[in-house]
């Protein structure tokens, strides 16, 4: 079975949604609280911890209904069972798009569980010191040496959950750069350390070339019988990891129905599992468990992600918004915004149809953003008073970790006084001149969630998860492919052959060849 290919413009919902537009687009919409006192009570879903206000935005019930008969028109109810249902989605990779199976917990698959089993054994044995290293010291630092899908997840996970973590040290090689790895590898000791290889492919240039050079550093003081107590890997390449040296037992599998940008839930999670213990990275698959629960089962009116993804559909196709804008009110979720721009980016960034045709819209949005206060005094400017339209989710949690509740007040103001200031503007009173006059009308999204807790944590970056899925379906796109990374990798590839064997010739572009001979010739 096929996703539907509904080309979005051709829905009688798209072209509803252009007149509509023709109303709205001029309207400075600060009035529509005090005209209607329902509004905030009306465009807001309550579900669970969370609390997920959309009553800032430039939209009227009449958007919201066509947005939701677009939804309809392009199959996505279809679409997303079929998801679920484990048909082969990613057609141009001939795959199916489980990461929703990793932490279905009303049917495991055996596959799943055997993994999940191997995780707690394996990290509870590192945490409880019983794991030794060669010289029979317990382990006191894990390195996470990957990149992409294979780093970005539990680097943003082991940054939000830092306040439940245990005495490991974590680190992250992802970068080709030998000096950062330098840099890092000086840090550490050889006796206590853990290397965790991870990648889906066990063909990625960069992880391979620093594995290589991490197992070099460590041999230089041990020997090859040591490599078992240091080295484990995550790979849907089981031999390829063993060619590398590590021995079947250490090797973790992923499936292969696991997208990169989506894996953090499998065995990619081995070192959030290390260092915050399995029983809270089982707590954050729930959550996103729960996440799932809530994007099958809902209406599309009260359904999170569907409605995060219409608006931003809103935004995008009509009013030509180019990028939005995430900001955390967390300093913990400061490594959000890099997760989110590979899933959201590297999944929506497509200008081919799912019938193989260029496309005529818009697809893939930009994603930026930093954490708040900071951002407030880097960037709001722009947000406030710039001429582009950038929306924007705020998420923050009424509840701080640590019982700082002054600060904690302090940081949710700056919040919410943010939605408001960016919507109301100064419109409706007098300034003293122009410079001082803020236009309003900027729209925003609040995610409130009550606490930070894995739960919570895993069900916020689901519910981006079938946010992205929606615009891809929208769009007619193939979200859970990345061919647009493949060009750039070959090119490479000769580029170096050029550089190590000093030969010019190999190389087409005249630019390149210019900036290749800068480096040869020393
Ligand atoms: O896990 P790996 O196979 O090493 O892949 C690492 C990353 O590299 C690729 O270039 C893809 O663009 C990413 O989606 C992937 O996460």
């Amino acid at each position: 079975m096929s996703l539907p290919a509904v080309n979005p413009t051709k829905t009688e919902a798209w072209k509803a949604l252009e007149n509509h537009f023709q109303n709205i687009k001029e309207h400075q919409m600060q009035q529509v609280f005090s005209e209607d006192s329902k509004r905030a009570n009306r465009f807001k879903i309550e579900w669970q911890d969370f609390y997920f206000d959309f009553s800032k935005n430039r939209i009227t019930d009449e958007t919201i209904s066509l947005l939701l008969k677009l939804a309809e028109e392009v199959k996505l109810k279809e679409a997303i069972d079929l998801q679920f249902s484990g048909a082969k989605i990613n057609k141009t990779e001939d795959r199916a798009v489980l990461h929703t199976a990793l932490r279905n917990f009303d049917s495991l698959k055996p596959e799943v569980k055997d993994t999940l089993q191997k995780m707690q054994y394996f990290s509870e044995k590192i945490i409880g010191g019983a794991h030794k290293g060669f010289s029979g010291k317990s382990i006191t630092d894990v390195v996470n040496v990957g990149i992409g899908g294979s780093h970005l997840g539990p680097e943003m996970v082991t940054e939000a959950l830092k306040c439940y973590k245990n005495h490991l040290n974590v680190h992250f090689i992802a970068n080709i750069d030998g000096d950062e790895v330098a840099e890092k590898l000086n840090r550490l000791n050889p006796e206590t350390t853990l290397f965790i290889i991870v990648s889906k492919s066990f063909t990625t240039q960069e992880t391979l070339v620093n594995a290589s050079v991490i197992r070099n550093w460590f041999l230089e003081n041990t020997s090859k019988d040591d490599i078992q107590k240091h080295f484990v890997a995550v790979s849907a390449n089981v031999d390829k990891a063993m060619d590398f040296g590590i021995s079947a037992d250490n090797v973790f599998p992923m499936p292969d129905w696991v997208g990169g940008r989506f894996s953090l839930w499998s065995a990619v999670g081995l070192s959030i599992s290390c260092v915050v213990g399995f029983k809270n990275f089982e707590a954050m698959l729930f959550g996103a468990f729960e996440a799932d629960k809530h994007f099958k089962s809902q209406p599309f009116k009260k359904n999170i992600p569907v409605i995060m993804a219409l608006l931003s559909v809103w935004y995008n196709n009509f009013f030509g918004a180019e990028s939005e804008a995430v900001v955390p009110y967390s300093h913990y979720l400061h490594k959000l915004v890099p997760y989110l721009q590979q899933a959201v980016m590297e999944s929506n960034g497509k200008s081919v149809d799912r019938n193989g045709e260029s496309v005529n819209y818009q697809t893939g949005t930009i994603v930026w953003g930093s954490v708040g206060t900071n951002a407030q005094h880097a960037f709001f400017q722009l947000l406030h008073q710039g001429t582009k339209l950038i929306p924007t989710d705020f998420i923050g949690f009424s509840e701080p970790l640590h019982g700082n509740l002054e600060n904690n007040n302090i940081l949710m103001a700056n919040l919410f006084a943010q939605t408001e200031a960016l919507w109301e503007g100064t419109q409706l009173k007098t300034v003293e001149s122009t410079f001082k006059h803020f236009e309003g009308n900027k729209p925003s999204n609040t995610i409130l969630i009550k606490k930070l807790t894995p739960k919570n944590f895993g069900s916020l970056i689901a519910l981006y998860e079938h946010k992205l899925f929606v615009q891809g379906i929208i769009w007619n796109i193939f979200s859970y492919d990345q061919w647009g990374v493949e060009l750039g990798k070959t090119v490479a590839k000769t580029t170096l052959k050029a550089i190590e064997n000093q030969q010019l010739s190999l190389l087409e572009n005249a630019s390149t060849k210019n900036l290749v001979s800068k480096i040869v010739e020393k």
